[in-house]
């Protein structure tokens, strides 16, 4: 950086007041003469420091932009956990569950409290505290380190079951094979039926069995308010499946971002298409052989854009239906599992009255069975006791739940 000038030296002239008046005059005159140089200096000077002024001013600017965009692409979502005096809180971070104690900058100590959820940078430092609005990219996250469903706690979906584990678990468990083969594994799956049939269930247990952080987010989450918010999120899905590898993915009700495009091109549609580009080119930059899987769910299947089925994207279709009358008495037997079910229970008898129960339903239909035992004051769930659990789902939804099952499902 340039010094600044000195200042010219200021003229200084002792004026003898016995000097012939003409003699003065010219000094007087002299002394004038020099005044108007040193101020025309002074005048240039002040001229270069007021450019200077503006030229940092500038950078000062760049800097604080700089500065603000360093600190919020590096934020971290944590809770504060406690308040311990002296400027300290105990913060643990979303995501890992880290436990950090931190120090406040005294700006925000006066207003942190126990149960605030803030954003926190590499050190931990608390940047500020969120309100509920950029707290919803936090809370459109579900993660779980190894969810707690395996493959035997799904029934009736065998060939889906073994679809998933070739395109998903193996390349995770068995990468080698495929580097063998010479082939990439599936890019993306996408698993599409009626809801309530384990779609979910399905991804989970992938990631219980390999071990993989379970990340899943919902279609509706990333149709956000405002421009850019949803491939915010979904850039920060696939960050947060990078921090914490082998990871699955999973997004339910793509149709959200990835229906058909409408004629109109409201606002709207245009950021719900932005959101999906940015989903397809996240997915074209994937390591095809990496330790991240996608796994993907709609009911809509009718309605999702084909942009996102071509090769390298969600490239391998599975269908879960309906579970059939076998199906439908696997699910059942596995929800009455941890029950107390008597003897005389006849399941096959159960599975051929709930043609068109997706699974979800058959387990209401078990937990509902033993709300009748207890009413009758047994610890015993008895046949009569699903017969009744059956009367009353069907008059309770006589017009909208079972029938939806097939409505969206076409
Ligand atoms: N095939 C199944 N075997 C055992 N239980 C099932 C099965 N399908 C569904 N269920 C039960 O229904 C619940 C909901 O299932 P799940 O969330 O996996 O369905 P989904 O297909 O993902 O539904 P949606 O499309 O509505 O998200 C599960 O927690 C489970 O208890």
């Amino acid at each position: 950086m340039s010094r600044s000038p000195s200042l010219p030296e200021r003229p200084h002239r002792d004026i003898d007041p016995d000097l012939p008046d003409d003699e003065r005059l010219e000094a007087l005159r002299g002394h004038y003469t020099e005044l108007v140089d040193v101020n025309a200096q002074l005048e240039e000077q002040l001229e270069d420091t007021d450019e200077r002024r503006e030229d940092l001013r500038e950078r000062v600017d760049r800097v604080e932009r700089e500065n603000e965009t360093l600190k919020s692409s590096s934020l971290y979502i944590a809770s504060v956990e406690d308040v311990v005096g002296d400027g300290e809180v105990v913060v643990k971070q979303h995501g890992n569950n880290q436990e950090v104690l931190t120090e406040v900058s005294p700006r925000i100590a006066e207003r942190v409290e126990a149960g605030d959820r803030v954003a926190v940078n590499d050190s931990f430092s608390i940047q500020s505290i969120l309100d509920t609005e950029t707290d919803a990219r936090a809370q459109a996250m579900e993660i779980t380190d190894r969810p707690a469903v395996s493959y035997e706690d799904i029934g009736g979906i065998d060939d889906q079951i073994r679809e998933v584990r070739e395109a998903v678990e193996q390349p995770l468990t068995q990468p080698e094979r495929f580097e063998e083969v010479g082939i990439d594994p599936p890019s993306g799956v996408l698993l599409h039926g009626p809801p309530g049939t384990g779609k979910t269930m399905l991804a989970k247990a992938v990631a219980n069995q390999t071990d993989a952080t379970f990340i899943k987010m919902a279609g509706s989450e990333l149709v956000r308010k405002f421009i850019g918010e949803g491939s915010r999120l979904v850039r920060d899905l696939f960050e947060l499946a990078r921090e914490r590898e082998p990871a699955i993915i999973f997004i339910d009700e793509i149709d959200a971002v990835a229906t058909t495009r409408t004629e109109s091109k409201t606002s709207g549609d245009a950021e719900v298409q932005r959101t999906m580009m940015q989903l397809l080119s996240e997915m074209d930059g994937f390591e095809a052989r990496g330790e991240i899987r996608i796994i993907a769910a709609t009911n809509r299947f009718d309605m999702l854009d084909r942009a996102i089925l071509r090769p390298g994207r969600f490239d391998r279709l599975i269908e879960v239906p309906e579970p059939d009358r076998d199906g439908r008495e696997q699910i059942l037997k596995i929800h009455t599992r941890g029950m107390n079910v008597a003897d005389g229970v006849d399941f096959a008898d159960l599975a051929d009255e709930t043609g068109g129960y997706s699974g979800a339903e058959i387990e209401s239909l078990a937990t509902e069975a033993g709300m009748f035992a207890i009413r009758h004051d047994r610890d015993e769930v008895h046949h009569e006791d699903f017969v009744d659990a059956f009367d009353k789902i069907e008059t309770d939804d006589s017009s909208d739940v079972i029938s939806s099952a097939g409505y969206f499902y076409q």
